[in-house]
């Protein structure tokens, strides 16, 4: 067991022995927030036919070439074709399609003009400018060509790329299974938020927080409740949670405390521990540990601490097992607006809201940074890494942040 790492080795040490889950088959309809498995490669062109993007006329652009307002060359239609339809004649000389939005275009058309341009008496139109052969007319394959690679492996399922797959044809795709989590709190002072609070109890905040996050990412949780400060109880409870889950989370219990028993439950169960101990504030006394190819990460119970060390330690864990090729937080420069009279002497991660810009990147304190302290990471999008041995922060100065709400995406 590893003591005190850094959190880059805290990472690395769980990355690299995991693997994602197993894959299986799923209905389109089903598959937003899920991660491909395979790649999608294109087996048609998109659009799959040169389709109209007007209401208007296809016409040859020779027949239109010295049509003027003062000289209109009058063509004859002779059919009109809906989208969904395509036209039975072909466009020869001297005659004009009618077409709709989204309809093919007609053999023989080398053009469209929009329905408002043009007269029409009768089967007789004028059309009064010319435009070059091309215009107006979508090509086959303009957004997707036939045979292009759409996704690879490891893509996350985002709503655009259900429509984009469904424009393919593809009714089903291959995503790996939801990644499992069993989250659980310890402590004899929590009570549910549906109870009354007694003297000296805590509303219990990591269990529900836990949840949503893993719920956020993806994943299949079972909640399997708060446990007291008590050995036996907590190596059940962990053993329990690791009969089904792939990853164990846990809160509390893990520090130097008389009553922090987590590490012992572990030790009762035979379970490898990987290290105890990551140099960063909030959240140093995290643990991670693992059993039969599943892991069990051990967050402190401080509130802000458990998030913080859940979005920099677990989410990655969590991301490499549900697929994802890219599961690290982004890293990105800023430049700090605010104040932060503190020194640092451990490593450490203040809560912030990174404002991407054009020039340079900006992020402000999102309030209190005690490690108790919950508020602050409700508009949080970025942590500010402040380097072990910092002093006081001053406005405008250089900082490093890592991303961990996606400030780019839709
Ligand atoms: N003598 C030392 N004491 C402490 C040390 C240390 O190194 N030496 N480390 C401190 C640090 S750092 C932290 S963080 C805490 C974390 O300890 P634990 O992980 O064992 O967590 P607990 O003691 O169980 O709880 C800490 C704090 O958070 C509250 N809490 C716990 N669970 C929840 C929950 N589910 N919802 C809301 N609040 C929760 C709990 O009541 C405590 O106030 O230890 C320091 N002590
Ligand atoms: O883990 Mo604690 O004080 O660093 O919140």
């Amino acid at each position: 067991m590893k003591r005190n790492v850094a959190l880059e080795e805290a990472q690395d040490l769980l990355l690299r022995m995991a693997c994602p889950v197993k894959e299986c088959k799923i209905p389109l309809f089903d598959a937003a927030g899920r991660v491909l498995s395979r790649e999608i490669k294109a087996p048609i062109n998109l659009p799959p036919f040169d389709r109209s993007p007007l209401d208007g006329y296809a016409v040859r652009a020779e027949d239109i070439a010295a049509a003027s307002e003062a000289y209109p060359t009058s063509l004859e239609v002779i059919e009109e074709v809906a989208a969904g339809y395509a036209a039975r004649q072909r466009v020869t000389a001297k005659t004009a399609i009618k077409v709709m939005t989204g309809a093919p275009i007609p053999a023989g058309a080398d053009v469209v003009i929009k329905h408002e341009d043009v007269t029409r008496t009768g089967n007789i139109c004028k059309f009064f400018y010319p435009l070059k052969s091309g215009s107006n007319i979508v090509r086959t394959g303009e957004d997707v060509k036939k045979g292009e690679l759409i996704a690879a492996p490891g893509t996350h399922v985002s709503p655009a790329m259900v429509g984009l797959i469904a424009a393919l044809g593809f009714a089903e795709v291959s995503v790996y299974n939801k990644v499992k989590v069993a989250v659980i709190s310890t402590g004899d002072e929590l009570v549910d938020c549906s109870q009354p609070l007694q003297p000296g109890k805590i509303y219990n905040s990591n269990l529900p927080s836990l949840v949503a996050a893993c719920l956020k990412l993806g994943a299949k949780i079972t909640a399997l409740g708060n446990v007291p400060d008590e050995l036996d109880s907590i190596a059940d409870i962990i053993s329990l949670g690791l009969a089904d889950a792939d990853i164990v989370i846990t809160t509390g219990g893990v520090s130097a405390g008389d009553y922090d028993v987590v590490p012992d439950a572990l030790d009762r169960l035979g379970i490898n521990v990987i290290y105890r101990g990551v140099n960063m504030k909030p959240g140093s006394p995290v643990l991670a540990a693992e059993y039969n190819n599943k892991f069990i990460v051990c967050l402190s119970g401080n509130p802000a601490a458990a998030l913080v060390t859940f979005d920099l330690i677990a989410v990655p864990l969590i991301k490499k097992k549900m697929g994802l090729t890219s599961y690290l937080p982004t890293r990105l420069d800023a430049v700090f607006e605010g104040e932060f009279g503190k020194p640092s002497p451990q490593r450490r991660f203040l809560r912030g809201r990174l404002q991407v810009n054009e020039g340079a990147n900006s992020v402000t304190l999102t309030g209190e940074q005690s490690n108790g302290v919950l508020k602050s990471l409700i508009n949080c999008n970025a942590y500010i890494d402040v380097p072990a041995g910092s002093g006081r922060m001053n406005a405008g100065q250089d900082v490093s942040v890592l991303v961990v709400d996606d400030v780019f995406g839709h």
